[in-house]
């Protein structure tokens, strides 16, 4: 579904991603695991057209979307949650989730407000709080129940169980799960392995903007020797 091909990509003279490439099939959940300026960040930023590959491909259903606008990215079904979270806070969650609606795209689930309340019931009893007056977590759950408004076939979460409590990353799993039961395709990255594994089919490793593994979590477990040398354990 999606096909990362040899990617470049600079900050200005800083080379970041060096050929990096990786597939994500179709319903897939893949966790991009990798330590602190790895190059996850950027990763999903290239896939987003964000920050423009030099070299490479990105093709996202057999289309080629490499320099391709951010927002046309977006309008093919690809929705993407940044690490830090953005919602109105101005705004209540109701009014917030009606800003991220988008039409209806063919073959993906459409979403309604009354759907997403089912999978993220704490925002259903805030429904009229304002953004701000949301904990950091509900706070990250609404910024994907928006970009579920527009209804994607792919979502891009970057850090989802990032500095939230424990029992808000359980549940951060479980939507995860849901998403995928629900035909999404899910790329994610992460620094929490044991998050990963709860969620992820498979995953890409990535170092020095390279990736260094590829493969399922089982063959992962199998292979100590690799989580130790990349990632914090
Ligand atoms: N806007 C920027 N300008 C210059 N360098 C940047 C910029 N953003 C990131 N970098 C650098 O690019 C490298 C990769 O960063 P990136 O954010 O993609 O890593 P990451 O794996 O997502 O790490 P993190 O977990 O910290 O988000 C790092 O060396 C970082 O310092």
């Amino acid at each position: 579904m999606l096909e990362i091909k040899g990617i470049n990509s600079f900050y200005g003279k800083a080379h970041v991603l060096n050929d990096l490439s990786f597939d994500v099939a179709r319903g897939q959940v893949v966790a991009l695991l990798g330590r602190n300026g790895a190059g996850k960040t950027t990763t999903m930023k290239s896939v987003m057209q964000l920050v423009v590959p030099q070299t490479g491909s990105v093709t996202f259903q057999d289309i080629d979307i490499t320099r391709m606008p951010p927002h046309k990215v977006a309008k093919m079904g690809l929705g993407y949650v940044p690490e830090e979270r953005r919602i109105f806070t101005d705004l209540t969650v109701m009014e917030n989730l009606e800003v991220g609606r988008q039409p209806e795209r063919e073959g993906t689930v459409k979403w309604s407000e009354d759907m997403l309340f089912d999978m993220f019931p704490n925002l259903a009893e805030r429904r009229t709080n304002r953004g701000k007056e949301l904990s950091g977590g509900e706070q990250q759950m609404l910024t994907i129940a928006r970009t579920l408004m527009g209804n994607p076939s792919l979502i891009l979460l970057d850090e989802p169980s990032e500095g939230i409590a424990p029992v808000i990353v359980e549940e951060m799993a479980r939507v995860i799960l849901r998403l995928k039961k629900d035909g999404l395709t899910v790329l994610l990255s992460e620094q929490n392995l044991h998050f990963a594994q709860a969620v992820a089919d498979r995953v890409v490793i990535v170092e020095s903007g390279t990736a260094k593994y590829k493969g399922t979590l089982a063959e992962l477990n199998a292979q100590p020797d690799v989580r130790d040398t990349y990632l914090s354990v």
